[in-house]
């Protein structure tokens, strides 16, 4: 069965695994249907797999293991983050393709260097510490399509190049280290909508030593998508152990998760939305001219139309 502790799988820290287990579920995804056997999707509802869907024999990284016949913008702009959804790389109305299990995916990652902390955080989805020279091969084999770098520094010679050279799209987001600012929850928006975006996938996330800024990044996507906090917290310690801050656990503690909510929807529609407002506009403009054309006039004459029985009644007189 799936746990927590072969999401951080290259670390060996000590989990709640009874807690773990209870959150198993979260990732009902996860769990491993091979060719022919029935699994489940995760609602309750069981499913089988045909070849079409199955990859569990997938050697390699080169293509996603997920294949799921769904509009993608279509989904994203209907991901609500922070209700209960278990998964927000996968909510519950994707399609319920089966997915390998967090070992199987360890399995077939690629040989060579790892960068320092390097893990698995969902498919298709990888955190680490700065990539090193030494560590490109072992990354050119994750044919990554993204790396988010959460920290704007100079980079190691070469390291731009090497994305180049392999087509990755490097996006950059300048911020500080999080005892000195904590993360902007603008800022996050944005991280968000790259990492959680199944297009820009494979993908690498990582800061200087992917403890604090990624720890916090992560922390934040299995908040919103309803990880209970011990369990984020748990996560969070494997990879910044020794040197967990206070201000991240209390970052994440406090963490509003209706911060995120929609945040594809309101920054997608936002063409749309102007698009609207300018038509309403139009359209009162339009039955204000036709208002005036057809001869009604405001009233000059400083007498308001509550006034003029009044008036009519004394002009009578
Ligand atoms: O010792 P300290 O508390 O002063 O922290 C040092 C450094 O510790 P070290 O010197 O013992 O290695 C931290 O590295 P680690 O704690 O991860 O080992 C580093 O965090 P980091 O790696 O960038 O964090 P992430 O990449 O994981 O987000 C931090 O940078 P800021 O986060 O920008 O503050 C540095 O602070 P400073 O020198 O003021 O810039």
């Amino acid at each position: 069965m799936f746990g927590l502790d072969n999401v951080v799988f290259p670390r060996s820290t000590k989990y709640d695994h009874e807690d773990m287990e209870s959150q198993v579920g979260l990732y009902p995804a996860m769990q491993t249907t091979r060719k022919g056997e029935l699994g489940s999707d995760g609602e309750g509802n069981t499913t089988s797999t045909s070849s079409s869907t199955t990859h569990s024999s997938q050697s390699s990284l080169e293509s996603s293991p997920i294949i799921r016949p769904v509009d993608i913008q279509l989904e994203l702009d209907n991901l609500e983050l922070g209700v209960p959804m278990k998964d927000a790389f996968y909510p519950p109305w994707s399609h319920p393709t089966p997915v390998p299990s967090m070992l199987e995916l360890a399995s077939r990652l690629p040989a060579g260097s790892r960068p320092g902390n390097f893990g698995i955080v969902a498919p298709g989805v990888f955190r680490s510490s700065f990539p090193q020279s030494d560590d490109y091969s072992f990354i050119e084999g994750l044919k990554l399509k993204t790396v988010v770098t959460l920290v704007q520094k100079e980079f190691p010679q070469g390291y731009v190049g090497f994305l180049d050279k392999n087509g990755i799209q490097h996006k950059v987001f300048d911020m500080k280290g999080t005892k000195k600012e904590e993360i902007l929850v603008e800022t996050m928006k944005s991280i968000l909508r790259v990492v959680l975006d199944r297009r820009n996938h494979p993908l690498l996330i990582h800061c200087n030593h992917g403890r604090h800024r990624t720890g916090c990044v992560i922390g934040v996507i299995r908040k919103v998508s309803g990880w209970s906090l011990n369990n984020v917290l748990t996560e969070y310690n494997a990879y910044a152990a020794p040197k967990a801050r206070e201000c991240d656990v209390k970052y994440l503690t406090n963490f509003e998760t209706a911060s995120m909510s929609t945040i594809f929807r309101d920054h997608d529609n936002l063409p749309s939305r102007a698009y609207g407002f300018f038509r309403a506009l139009l359209f009162t403009a339009v039955v204000l001219i036709v208002w005036r054309l057809a001869g009604f006039h405001l009233p000059t004459d400083g007498v308001g139309v509550a006034d003029r029985p009044e008036r009519d009644a004394k002009s009578d007189e």
